[in-house]
């Protein structure tokens, strides 16, 4: 396996009323190019966090410690051919990857969504940004892309606005606007939680197909382990800032180690009833 990332002993503190707060200590693990890799754990554990510190999107008042190496090859739209170890000294608030080597979708699309600019323009803006494209390019490529992730009638979604469409169709055009520069790393940040069960097992399926396609690599963070299993193939499990377990998912899901896993396995009845992503197999 080929690493996309490497964190190196990460420390992320914020500063709170006056006292810190540690929320990931001493984090290291590596991210394969192409793997679906999930981060997992309850509210608090540390998740969002290093999305965030992958993304370079912590805020300025973190003190963060530790490295993230990147190792991208070709970025998109620069043509360049050297394989240049990417080497970001974990200081996020200028990431030298900028939109366009990773996407990033959250969990509340409203909040990623402009709610006065239609959503053709959005997904179109984000190519024409980091692509270079025409503005006529970038709109086809913005139609293109919100058939890809279904929404049920692409040409008029591009007039839309973000207020006309369902929380899953708001989902579905953040998923579009994040892939749409092509990214190496999509990261999906609690990227079903404020979804209804069908509609999460129907972005969780999109998501796959996605990355599948496009030859992503994906960051998945949520706090359901199921959900987790469904899609990654490698799964990290967080706990107060700590990786506790880290594995292949048939391990962690088997065989867990740590008596958290088991706690977390334990607590989710979903696992023992039929898939979610079997259950909503029929609108996949
Ligand atoms: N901007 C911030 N300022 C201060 N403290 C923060 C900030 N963001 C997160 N924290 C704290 O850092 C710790 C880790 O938070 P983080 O959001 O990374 O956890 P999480 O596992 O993603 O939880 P959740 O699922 O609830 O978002 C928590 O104690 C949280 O309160």
């Amino acid at each position: 396996m080929t690493a996309l990332l490497s964190i190196h002993d990460l420390t992320v503190t914020y500063r709170r009323d006056g006292s810190e707060v540690a929320a990931l200590k001493q984090l290291s693990l590596d991210i394969a190019t192409g793997e679906c890799f999930a981060v997992i754990g309850e509210s608090g554990s540390g998740k969002s966090t290093l999305a965030l510190a992958v993304a370079g999107l912590l805020p300025a008042s973190a003190r963060i410690d530790g490295r993230i190496d990147w190792f991208l090859q070709s970025p998109p739209s620069s043509g360049a051919t050297e394989h240049r170890p990417l080497k970001s000294a974990a200081k996020p608030s200028h990431s030298p990857l900028g939109g366009r080597d990773i996407g990033f979708v959250f969990q509340d699309p409203s909040a990623s969504l402009d709610p006065v600019m239609a959503v053709g323009e959005q997904v179109a803006e984000v190519a024409h940004t980091h692509l270079g494209l025409t503005w006529s390019q970038s709109y086809a490529k913005a139609k293109t892309l919100l058939e890809r992730v279904r929404l049920p009638d692409p040409d008029a979604a591009l007039h839309a606005y973000p207020h006309q469409l369902s929380g899953g169709q708001k989902q579905r055009v953040a998923i579009a606007a994040a892939i749409a520069a092509g990214p190496k790393l999509l990261i999906a940040d609690e990227a079903t939680s404020a979804l209804d069960t069908i509609v999460q097992a129907e972005i969780v399926a999109l998501i796959r197909q996605l990355v599948a396609e496009d030859g992503m690599t994906l960051l998945f963070v949520s706090h359901d382990i199921a959900l987790a299993a469904e899609l990654a193939e490698r799964i990290a499990v967080f706990r107060h800032g700590e990786l506790v377990e880290f594995g292949a998912t048939a391990q962690i899901v088997a065989t867990p180690r740590h008596a958290y896993t088991r706690a977390l396995l334990d607590a989710h009845l979903g696992l023992d009833a039929e898939p979610l992503l079997q259950q909503a197999g029929a609108s996949r």
